[in-house]
C-alpha cells in the first residue's frame, strides 16, 4: 500500500518513521511518503492561505496550491482522506476498509479548513474522498488525526502485525467488543494477585473467562457496542453474563 501525507509541517509526522509503521515502511509493506504543502507554492512567501470568501475569522487554504499538490501524489484511483472535526467518525470499520485501499492521500487542513472545492474536484475525477473526524473535539490540524489513522490502518496491513490472531480479540476487533483486562507475571503483586483461572491452565475455562470479562466491559463502557452485536453471536451463557 502507498500512503502520501500532504502537510505544511512534515516533520509532525516523522513519529511514523518509529516503531510498527517504521518497520512495515522499512521492509516495504507500507510506501509512506511525506510532503511538505510548500513546496507547490509559486510566491516568495509560500503562501498556502488566504481570507475566506463571505467573510469571517481565520484563513481557508487555498485550492490552487492543493489541486498542484494532489496533482503530483495522487494516482488514479487514489482514495483522498481529509480529516476534519466536520467528517465522519474513524472507527475500526474505517480502518478495516481504508486498509484495502491502493493508495491514500491524506490532506493535512490547518487554519479554518482546505477550500470545499479540492475534495469536489477529487470526487468529481472519479477519486474516493473520506472527510473522517477521530472524535468529538478539534485540534489545531489534521498531522495528529492522520498519524492516528495511519497507525490503525498500517498495523492492518498483512505481515505488518506479527500475529493476525491477536487482532480478532482485540477491542472493537472481530468479536465486536472490548478487550477483557490483561495480566502477566507475578501471579500475585504487591497483595495483589491475578484471577486463578488465568492459572488453571484449562484452555476452556480461561476462554469463557475472557468472554465473560470482554462481555461486562462493554456493557459497562459501552452499551452502544452491545446492541450492536449480533444476536446470533451470543450463545445461552453470554446472556446470563
Ligand atoms: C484540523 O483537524 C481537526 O481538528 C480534526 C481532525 C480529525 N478529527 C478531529 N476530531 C479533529
Amino acid at each position: 500500500m502507498r500512503i502520501d501525507v500532504v502537510t505544511i509541517f512534515p516533520d509532525y509526522l516523522r513519529a511514523l518513521d518509529l516503531s510498527l509503521v517504521g518497520k512495515a515502511r522499512t521492509s516495504g509493506l507500507l510506501d509512506l511518503r511525506v510532503h511538505d504543502l510548500r513546496d507547490w507554492t509559486t510566491d516568495r512567501h509560500r503562501t498556502v492561505d488566504d481570507s475566506p470568501l463571505g467573510g469571517g475569522a481565520g484563513m481557508v487554504m487555498r485550492p490552487d496550491v492543493w489541486g498542484q499538490a494532489l496533482d503530483a501524489c495522487a494516482q488514479p484511483g487514489a482514495h483522498l482522506v481529509v480529516p476534519t472535526p466536520s467528517g465522519r467518525t474513524f472507527t475500526q470499520r474505517t480502518a478495516e476498509a481504508l486498509s484495502g485501499e491502493e493508495q491514500l492521500v491524506f490532506a493535512c487542513g490547518r487554519y479554518e479548513g482546505i477550500d470545499a472545492r479540492v475534495a469536489e474536484r477529487h470526487r468529481a475525477a472519479g477519486g474516493r474522498v473520506s472527510e473522517l473526524s477521530i472524535g468529538d473535539y478539534v485540534l489545531n490540524g489534521g498531522e495528529v488525526a492522520t498519524m492516528v489513522m495511519v497507525e490503525a490502518v498500517a498495523r492492518l496491513l498483512p505481515g505488518v502485525i506479527g500475529n493476525p490472531e491477536s487482532l480478532v480479540e482485540e477491542s472493537h476487533g472481530a468479536a465486536g467488543l472490548l478487550e477483557y483486562p490483561v495480566y502477566t507475571r507475578p501471579p500475585s503483586w504487591d497483595g495483589y494477585d491475578a484471577p486463578e483461572v488465568l492459572l488453571s491452565g484449562h484452555h476452556a475455562r480461561i476462554a469463557r473467562w475472557r468472554r465473560d470479562e470482554a462481555l461486562r466491559r462493554t456493557a459497562a463502557r459501552r452499551p452502544d457496542m452491545i446492541k450492536d452485536l449480533d444476536a446470533a453471536a451470543l450463545d445461552k451463557h453470554d446472556r446470563a453474563v
